[in-house]
């Protein structure tokens, strides 16, 4: 496995950009799991559909005893985690990897039926543990293929996607739900009557189990098996894996304010103060912002785990419903914020792109009024000078007709990079359209702008361009009088160009 493949993947979408370059970076995230995937034992069992199967079922023996751990009524877990570790490998793997998930829900029903002393022989439980199986799988398999289907047919946008995931999440939870508990019913295990009391709370830990584990899990598949995947793996922006190096005390900070507002439910024993854990999406949507994509599912992860168990650490089982959609909640808008910095940085490069002329990289025109309008404001504001330098390229439709079109663009870019050159870095050089450019110079009276000017004009003049004509260039210059409009402005300085042209060009008027 290449080095490329063995870092952590995500299978929920990722940002495209806005990755947290601007901070310093270290692979806390890649290293540990990167040497699990390439350890020889991990290669065996790739490669043998049976080992799979047995890790497959061991897992999720294991998991299930996690959501054990924090179930606070019977067949009722604050969440239930192994949903979302059936959706992702039935996501990712398919039906090879069914043997070992039904093998674990069998296994699970009988350990659970002995546990709670239901009344059936080892036969009977295997037989519930098998309609169990069907409901549970046959519900998240219909949802991963809804899932796999929604990708398939080229769904791109990052928010999409992620609504995508949590309804496919809501449905295929309430569908395992439903026949989960007509599972149980019809299988022995719980009387009918609970129906009505069991379904909300499973629902909501299934669902959770979904949103906050599933793309947890899914990462780690993708890792381990980057060929089985390749499909959904090229349909989703992988890259950002890895963590700034403030991201341990982010997390810590945020385990902190969730163990104090948990805490703060148990002082009181007050359901308002249970809500408090809902301020928890403000540090979460912070890590989601700023982190990769991986360090916020990581998050998410682990914000979940330590909220379960918080609810049995400080007792607030009275308050489990209000945990388990908290996590919910703060799953969801974690997701909803990893399309932030996709979002962010689109809105940068297409201000960007609006903002440059492609060819010369000056400002594009609308640019420029945009400017020129904010820098008269300011400047009459503060009782300063301001003057406006507008230049053409002498004879410039000669220079395209002899040369072509090639060098006429070459000596657009050759005059903008001289007058560029001549400009302070609040100077704003822009372009008009065709060979026609405009220099603002707030705080420049006319005088020292003249001075300006005859410097690019005399630089142009003098200056070789390669394969090209001598190139000249005449310069018109309007100063900010009282009752000047960016408009007025501009015509003065374009009468002034004409009257430099008239007068026999390369010379500034
Ligand atoms: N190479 C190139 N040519 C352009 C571009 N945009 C406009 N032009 C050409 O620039 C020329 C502008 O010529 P005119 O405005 O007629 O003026 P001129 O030939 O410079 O003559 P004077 O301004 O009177 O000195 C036209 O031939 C346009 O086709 C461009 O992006 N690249």
């Amino acid at each position: 496995m290449s080095q490329e493949n063995s870092k952590p993947k995500l299978v929920a979408p990722l940002p495209a950009a806005g990755s947290p370059s601007d901070t310093q970076c270290d692979d806390v995230d890649a290293g540990l799991w990167s040497r699990v995937c390439e350890t020889a034992a991990t290669r065996v069992v790739l490669k043998s559909p049976v080992l799979a199967n047995v890790v497959v079922l061991a897992l999720w023996v294991l998991v299930w005893q996690l959501g054990r751990l924090v179930e606070y009524t019977e067949h009722a877990s604050v969440w239930f985690p192994v949903a979302g570790l059936t959706f992702a490998v039935l996501l990712l793997e398919g039906a090879y990897l069914l043997p070992g998930l039904f093998g674990g829900c069998v296994l699970m029903t009988i350990w659970v039926g002995r546990k709670y002393g239901v009344a059936l022989t080892d036969l009977q439980l295997a037989y519930a543990g098998m309609l169990f199986a069907l409901a549970h799988i046959g519900s998240y398999a219909l949802g991963a293929r809804a899932l796999r289907l929604l990708v398939m047919r080229g769904t791109r946008e990052l928010p999409l996607l992620v609504i995508g995931f949590l309804l496919i999440a809501a449905a295929g939870s309430l569908l395992a739900t439903a026949t989960g508990v007509a599972a149980l019913v019809f299988g022995g295990m719980m009387p009918a009557a609970d129906a009505a009391t069991v379904w909300l709370p499973y629902w909501i830990g299934d669902m959770a189990g979904v949103i906050v584990l599933a793309p947890f899990f899914g990462a780690a598949l993708v890792t381990l098996n980057p060929h089985k995947t390749a499909s959904l793996r090229a349909s989703f922006n992988l890259n950002h894996q890895r963590a700034t190096s403030q991201f341990k005390y982010k997390l810590l900070l945020t385990l902190t304010l969730l163990a104090a507002s948990m805490w703060l439910a148990h002082a009181t024993r007050s359901p308002n103060s249970a809500f408090a854990v809902f301020f928890l999406v403000i540090p979460y949507m912070w890590i989601a912002s700023t982190e990769s994509a991986f360090c916020n599912v990581v998050s998410v992860a682990l914000g979940s785990v330590a909220i379960a168990l918080l609810v049995h650490v400080f007792e607030l089982k009275e308050f489990s419903m209000v945990y388990q959609f908290a996590i919910n909640v703060i799953a969801a808008n974690s997701l909803f914020a990893l399309a932030l910095p996709t979002l962010l940085a689109d809105n940068i490069a297409l201000r960007r792109i609006a903002d440059t002329d492609s060819l010369t990289q000056a400002a594009s025109r609308a640019h420029l009024e945009q400017r020129v309008r904010l820098d008269m404001l300011r400047c009459r504001m503060q009782g300063e000078a301001l003057t406006m330098i507008l230049f053409d390229i002498d004879n410039f439709k000669r220079i395209n007709d002899g040369f072509g079109h090639a060098v006429g663009d070459r000596a657009l870019k050759h005059a903008c990079n001289i007058a560029q050159h001549a400009l302070r870095p609040t100077d704003l050089l822009g372009r008009l359209g065709g060979d026609e450019f405009v220099a603002v110079l707030p705080g420049i009276d006319r005088v020292a702008a003249r001075a300006i000017a005859e410097r690019i004009r005399i630089q142009l003049a003098t200056s070789t361009l390669e394969g090209g004509p001598a190139l000249t260039a005449s310069f018109g210059i309007a100063e900010m009088g009282v009752g000047d409009t960016c408009e007025s402005l501009m015509e003065s300085a374009d009468k002034a160009l004409y009257k430099a042209k008239q007068d026999g060009r390369n010379r500034v008027a």
